[in-house]
């Protein structure tokens, strides 16, 4: 069996690597048209940083592993192709700023329908709108060769920073589709090294429609507990006590109610924006209403977070020194995609301030990308004073020591384990007094720090002083 993946991004190369691995009679070829993801892909430095993945890709790679550019070839050679390419926010025209972009999703289906011969599987991978697979078997039945194919979706759960976990060992995997023998040969990969029953199947519609609302729910419950913290702060209760309260009830439970400075990545906004836009399509308002909520909550947490800073500073941060720890939208991720940090970063270099960022697994060159697309618009249009002050006001640090040396404050957006060790004897020497600190992810040892003469402000707590 051959199995071609068109899309080598932060889902096709993992999901594929541990396919790879687990099924050794399988090849494996994952394509894409980035020449450089796929040299890297290639070399000892993958193009993403995840705990594990090294070893898996390194393992399959020698064996039943192939990265290329070489698209049509590993569509004609395989037997299930999987469509794993990215499905970013519309930036334009009808649905700008909310639809998702299938462009990329199109131009496959067509590709494929240009090249391949004989019956295909075509899976859905990307997370799409529902009825997406509508489309693709339309495109796909006008293939020029005779050649006939299945349409599944096969929506990915994992998620960064624990991929390798997630694919080990997932929740669940989802299938859907409308051919069983379709649906059984993929299930029968899968069941290589996961139990039957958490393989569900469905039918399409329900597959297509299961990943956003996964989506939606689990950001759901992230804004839902942000909420709640601005109160938290507004009366003296503690955000982290109030989530244990409520997570030890069984029909609430523990997970996804860490309060922060607000969800990023690549997905949750994107995949709610789209959820909202279907439902306006379908003419229902209040629904779209509803979820639209847990996006602008979101973004009232990042705000709230970044005018709390200048507040607490003494209504000014400019020529201030401001250490930034962590840039990447989680721990263990090099992806930075709708991190909070950017937005924070943007409106503290708006109020003039100097940042000194660190980030264990962010380069520079992605960190200054990210402060341009965060001062742009939707057209990617950027002011030239703000361009300026990315050039003069940000330095990218190697450790955070040297990020905080001097500084005012130090401001946590992500929350790599290794902060937590830092000398902060010596930090707190080194810095500018009073030294503030402001954990936008609950991370640090608060008791202690206060103990050595920080002034902390958290999320959804009270200063400590
Ligand atoms: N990042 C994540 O953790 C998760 C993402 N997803 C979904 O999976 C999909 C992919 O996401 P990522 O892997 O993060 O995106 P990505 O942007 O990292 O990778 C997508 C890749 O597809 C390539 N590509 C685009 N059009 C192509 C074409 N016509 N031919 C060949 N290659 C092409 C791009 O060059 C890029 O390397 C999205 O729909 C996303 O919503 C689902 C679950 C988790
Ligand atoms: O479709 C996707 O892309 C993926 O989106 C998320 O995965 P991911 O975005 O990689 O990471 P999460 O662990 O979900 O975190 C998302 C954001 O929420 C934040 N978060 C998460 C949990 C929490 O309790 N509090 C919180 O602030 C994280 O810091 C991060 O910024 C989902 O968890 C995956 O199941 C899904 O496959």
């Amino acid at each position: 069996m051959k199995i071609c993946c068109i899309g080598a991004g932060y889902v096709g190369g993992p999901t594929m690597a541990m396919i790879a691995k687990q099924c050794p009679d399988i090849d494996v070829h994952v394509v894409d048209l980035n020449q450089a993801r796929i040299d890297a892909w290639n070399s000892d430095k993958l193009p993403i940083y995840e705990p594990g993945l090294d070893e898996v890709v390194a393992e399959a790679r020698s064996r039943n592993l192939t990265f290329s550019t070489r698209v049509d070839e590993a569509i004609a050679a395989a037997d299930i192709i999987f469509i794993s390419v990215n499905t970013p926010t519309k930036t334009f025209g009808i649905g700008a700023g909310r639809a998702a972009n299938l462009e990329f999703i199109e131009k496959c289906a067509r590709q494929i329908a240009r090249v391949a011969t004989g019956h295909k599987i075509v899976v859905e991978k990307s997370t799409l709108p529902v009825r997406t697979a509508e489309a693709v078997k339309r495109i796909l039945s006008s293939a020029e060769n005779g050649a006939t194919f299945d349409v599944l979706s096969n929506p990915e759960f994992l998620a960064e920073g624990t991929a390798v976990e997630d694919l080990l060992s997932p929740d669940r995997v989802l299938i859907g589709g409308e051919s069983p023998v379709a649906i059984a040969a993929l299930a029968n990969i899968y069941a290589t090294w996961i139990s039957r029953d958490r393989i569900l199947t469905t039918n399409l519609w329900s597959s297509e429609l299961s990943k956003l609302t996964a989506n939606a729910f689990l950001a759901q419950r992230v804004s839902s507990i942000n909420a709640i913290s601005a109160l938290c702060e507004a009366t003296g209760a503690d955000v982290d006590e109030v989530a244990r309260a409520i997570g030890t009830d069984s029909r609430i439970g523990p997970k996804f109610l860490k309060s922060s400075v607000g969800f990023g990545g690549s997905c949750f906004q994107k995949d709610i924006l789209n959820l909202v836009y279907l439902c306006e399509h379908f003419g229902l308002r209040e629904v779209a209403a509803y979820w639209e909520q847990v996006v602008s909550m979101n973004d009232y947490q990042k705000r709230r977070f970044s005018e709390r800073i200048v507040r607490t500073m003494f209504n000014t941060v400019s020529d201030k020194k401001i250490a930034v720890w962590g840039f990447a939208f989680k721990k263990d991720t090099n992806d930075t995609r709708e991190s909070a940090a950017m937005y924070i970063c943007r409106d503290l270099l708006r109020e003039r301030a100097r940042l000194s960022i660190y980030d264990p697994r962010v380069s520079e060159k992605q960190i200054r990308a990210d402060l341009v697309t965060a001062c742009s618009d939707l057209q990617g249009q950027i002011c030239e004073s703000d361009l300026k002050l990315i050039e003069t006001n940000v330095t990218i640090e190697k450790d955070g020591m040297s990020a905080a040396d001097s500084s005012h404050a130090i401001v946590v957006m992500t929350e790599w384990d290794e902060f937590k060790e830092f000398d902060f004897t010596k930090i707190y020497q080194s810095m500018q007094q009073p030294a503030f600190v402001f954990d936008g992810r609950n991370l640090l040892d608060h008791k202690k720090l206060a103990l050595l003469g920080f002034e902390i402000h958290a999320i959804g707590k009270s200063a400590t002083v």
